[in-house]
């Protein structure tokens, strides 16, 4: 695992479009797999603002995002379609017919979840799947506990995910129970990851993601598995690590 440690929010962001911009001029026919919540927001605004200074085309490429709310639409502002629309997919000018969500209002899930599996077969995988991480541990919305060999699937969101995101809705019960969400399996098949990581609250998490024993409990720890990962963080985010870096 490579691990770039930069100063601060900004940075990471600016450092991983980076990456996803060199990855897109180099093949324009790349799948990008996107994920949600705050942490890659800043990553977006700055694919954005490329896009519009340099002219770094997406007609090509094809997006695949982690996963879904159960029971929100698109047109819903809490929806992951709904923030991919207005902060990547509309102003980076990515064909909406290219980009891919699990579509949360299907009336039977399962086989959504199936179908988007296909989804993905048929792009031919992912070859840059950006990630962040969940307070607990989670990649996409796989949750401690969820099997290495999972696809794609229905989740019961955790206690501790649904109040972490609840800063996202106008409280915490309305944050949806369920979400369809690429499984640990999947999502370790992309070629390369790129994870992101910013703030004091995730350096608990990040040190037993990299350094700590590769369990079920703490999704993310498989990753140390995967062939090539690249991960940014700043320097809260790798504070615990750093600690027990020096303690050595
Ligand atoms: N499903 C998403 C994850 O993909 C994301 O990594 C996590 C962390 O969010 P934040 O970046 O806001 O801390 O939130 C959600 O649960």
């Amino acid at each position: 695992m490579k691990i770039i440690e930069v100063q601060n929010y900004d940075q990471m962001s600016q450092q991983a479009a980076k990456i996803i911009i060199e990855t897109v001029q180099d093949r324009p026919q790349t799948v990008l797999g996107l994920a949600t919540g705050g942490t890659p927001l800043g990553t977006y605004t700055y694919l954005v603002r490329d896009h519009q200074l340099n002219g770094t085309s997406y007609k090509q490429v094809h997006t695949v995002n982690l996963d879904e709310y159960v029971g929100k639409a698109p047109s819903d502002e809490q929806s992951y379609s709904y923030y991919m629309n207005k902060h990547l997919f509309e102003p980076a000018n990515i064909p909406k017919t290219q980009t891919y969500l699990p579509n949360g209002l299907a009336a039977n899930l399962e086989e959504e979840a199936e179908r988007y599996t296909h989804t993905l077969q048929s792009l031919g995988g992912v070859d840059l799947q950006l990630l962040g991480i969940g307070k607990n541990g989670h990649i996409g919305f796989n949750e401690p506990g969820t099997s290495f060999d999972s696809e794609t699937h229905v989740v019961q969101l955790t206690p501790s995910t649904r109040q972490a995101n609840a800063k996202y809705f106008s409280s915490e019960s309305e944050v949806p129970t369920q979400a369809i969400t690429l499984g640990i399996a999947t999502i370790m098949k992309a070629k390369r990851i790129l994870l992101i990581v910013s703030g004091i609250e995730k350096a608990e998490i990040l040190y037993q993601c990299l350094y700590g024993q590769i369990d079920e409990q703490i999704p993310a720890s498989i990753l140390q598995k995967h062939p090539h990962v690249t991960i940014i963080a700043d320097q809260e985010a790798l504070s615990v690590v750093n600690q027990k870096a020096e303690a050595h």
